[in-house]
């Protein structure tokens, strides 16, 4: 496993090592020892999958709050995503900026979200599956979400008509929430 690209010295995309032969591939897709070797030492406890239909389906921007903050390793297994992370962590240098990525089954890219950060994805292509790991298990009381198209994030998604949750189609602005995450706690 090695990283592909560092960004606030917080997110990480991965690239894992692919063993392929005349059957097909074999990769690492978790293990526990090599991320430790990159830094990641969160203890992951719950694997989600999601599978979304059709290409232009937006989930995000997610994020849990206080105690129940989440730690995610995110990856595609077939299909395509545009894979986006803002920066919420109040007070940090770059609150409110976005970073976007492309995981693909064809790539086999892995996305570190770690914990002060929202996560959203568009997906890119019919039929995609998504699985991630997470250290906190999910607390609907915690969930919470920021407005995919919030001018002050300004985030260029690839679609401008996306298909979202209802609860997505809610959620509030960056500047209505107050995301509880401090820089100067968690990261300093
Ligand atoms: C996230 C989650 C949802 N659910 C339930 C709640 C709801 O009934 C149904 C669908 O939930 P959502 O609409 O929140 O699913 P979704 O929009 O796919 O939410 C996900 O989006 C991406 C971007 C993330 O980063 C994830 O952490 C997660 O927030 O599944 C669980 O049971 N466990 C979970 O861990």
């Amino acid at each position: 496993m090695n990283i592909v690209e560092r960004v606030w010295n917080q997110v990480l995309l991965l690239e894992p090592d692919i063993h392929e032969d005349h059957r097909g591939f074999f990769l690492e897709s978790y293990r526990q020892d090599q991320l430790e070797r990159l830094g990641i030492i969160d203890y992951f406890v719950q694997d989600n999958h999601s599978y979304s239909k059709e290409p232009g389906i937006l989930r995000g921007l997610h994020y849990q709050q206080l105690e129940k903050a989440q730690s995610k390793l995110v990856r595609v297994t077939s299909g395509a995503i545009y894979d986006v992370v803002v920066d919420i962590r109040k007070g940090s240098p770059t609150y409110g900026e976005w970073v976007s990525f492309i995981l693909s089954e064809y790539n086999k890219r892995m996305l570190y979200v770690p914990k002060g950060f929202a996560h959203g994805f568009c997906t890119l292509t019919p039929n995609t599956n998504i699985v991630y790991k997470v250290d906190t298990y999910y607390s609907p009381d915690h969930d919470c979400g920021i407005k995919w198209c919030d001018p002050q994030i300004g985030i260029s998604w690839p679609i401008s008509t996306p298909i979202l949750s209802k609860k997505d189609e809610l959620q509030p602005f960056l500047a209505e929430v107050d995301t509880t995450f401090s820089y100067k706690e968690m990261y300093v």
